[in-house]
């Protein structure tokens, strides 16, 4: 793959907990305008191969390039309880340098989060953090999202609202990585891997 192909690309990822070596070898890019998903057991690794992307964490070795900026949605909620959702957003808004919050606005439109502007994050349902932990991820127009089991503790219509705005992305040419135990629905991945024995693998039968 040319130098111009990928937005984020995992070259040669380890990383270990002490003698529990986690990640041996992860290898692996991300296109532009692509949906990825990358699938494994409890316990494979998959949100330390996450925050390893996302900078959070040092690998032991291998390295991480991209370009554009990140969006990252960890599975922990990074919520502040005693914030309301207004105020997360204009947290965000200067820690992002962002002139507007119309994009932000926009999301929360779109999951249903209007009623709650002014609600305290520790009030909120588990599933209406995540909403909240998702729109944070995305209000600064990331290159490149990185999400762990984003729609956990989402009902039917945030799950659709949430493929919904994942396909615009990718019709902006943004890339998405989605992490999770399980693929609910396969076609909606571009391309799907399984993460086992510490690495990135072809999942059988899915995906290019
Ligand atoms: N900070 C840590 N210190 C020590 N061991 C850790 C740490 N974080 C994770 N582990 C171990 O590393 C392995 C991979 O954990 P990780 O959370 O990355 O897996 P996962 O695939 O995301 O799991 P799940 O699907 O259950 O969320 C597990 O054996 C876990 O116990």
């Amino acid at each position: 793959m040319s130098d111009q192909g990928f937005t984020l690309r995992a070259v040669d990822l380890h990383k270990a907990y002490g003698a529990r070596q986690v990640l041996r070898g992860v290898g692996f890019s991300l296109r532009p305008g692509e949906i990825m998903g990358i699938i494994g057991e409890n316990g494979a690794g998959k949100t330390t191969l996450l925050r390893v992307l996302a900078g959070e964490l040092k690998p032991d070795r291998g390295e991480v390039v991209h370009r554009d900026r990140l969006g990252y949605c960890p599975q922990r909620i990074v919520v502040n309880d005693e914030l309301t959702v207004e105020q997360h957003l204009r947290y965000f808004q200067c820690a992002y340098r962002l002139s507007s919050l119309d994009r932000a606005h926009e999301l929360v439109e779109r999951l249903d989060l209007v009623k709650y502007r002014r609600t305290k994050a520790g009030v909120l349902s588990g599933g209406t953090k995540q909403k909240l932990n998702l729109v944070l991820a995305l209000m600064h127009d990331p290159g490149v999202v990185l999400m762990d089991e984003p729609y956990q503790g989402f009902d039917w219509d945030n799950y659709l609202a949430f493929w919904s705005i994942t396909r615009e992305l990718r019709e902006r040419g943004q890339s998405v990585l989605v992490i999770s135990h399980i693929a609910h629905d396969v076609e909606r991945f571009d391309r799907l891997r399984r993460l086992s024995g510490g690495l990135v693998v072809e999942e059988a039968g899915v995906g290019a």
